[in-house]
């Protein structure tokens, strides 16, 4: 996918300047930029989320993303949550569950999984999906050190294992070494991309 940005504006304020951004499978991206600087807002224009900014985004890849919030469905099952958004079928769910260390949790509620799970069965989900590019938002913060560091290793894990490409949105630059992304720096104010 192709993103060609000349700019985003909320309102009176351009938070985003002229840009060009372009990931493939097999790629991986990692955005890093302080809070507030536009991160997300990227994020959600190459999602599709978020279509009102001025220039073209390309590609007919197949998309998933990660947010830092799980968002699950409360009221299903594990194996549910994965089911239901990707449409695939009860065993290939079990098996990404298995894969992101879930075996055993395919009957338990969303409520009845810690944070690290949560994060985990997103992860599965969206790897459930097929998708050509994952786009993840801050996947890893508010982790505790080792349940983080284990959860960017199973990322560079799967993201090897099914070819996919990545553009992650990190404050952490250390994130982008462990899953040997190449960085790009969000900086200035309409923020624009450098190399790090
Ligand atoms: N829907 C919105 N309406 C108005 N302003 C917004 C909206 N969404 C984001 N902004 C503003 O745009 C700027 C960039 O926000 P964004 O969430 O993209 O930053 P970020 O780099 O992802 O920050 P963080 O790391 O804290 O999540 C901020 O100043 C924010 O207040």
């Amino acid at each position: 996918m192709q993103l060609d940005l000349t700019g985003k504006s909320f309102g009176a304020r351009e938070v985003l300047g002229a840009l060009t951004l372009s990931v493939t499978r097999g790629e991986r991206l990692a955005i890093l930029g302080p809070s507030g600087i536009g991160k997300s807002t990227l994020l959600r224009i190459l999602a599709g989320l978020d279509r009102e900014y001025r220039g073209r985004l390309e590609g007919a890849d197949r998309l998933a993303v990660v947010f830092q919030e799980p968002v699950l469905l409360p009221w299903r099952d594990a194996v549910a949550n994965i089911t239901l958004p990707t449409g695939c079928d009860a065993a290939t769910a079990r098996d990404w569950l298995g894969q992101v260390g879930l075996a055993g949790h395919e009957g338990k509620f969303p409520r009845q999984l810690s944070l690290g799970q949560q994060r985990r069965l997103a992860l599965a989900r969206a790897f459930a999906a097929g998708p050509d590019i994952l786009l993840m938002d801050e996947p890893f913060a508010s982790l505790d050190a080792g349940t983080g560091a284990r959860m960017v290793a199973l990322t560079a894990a799967l993201l090897t294992r099914t070819g996919a490409g990545l553009v992650l949105v990190t404050h952490d630059p250390a994130e982008a070494g462990a899953l040997d992304a190449r960085a790009l720096q969000l900086t200035g104010n309409p923020a624009r991309l450098q190399k790090d």
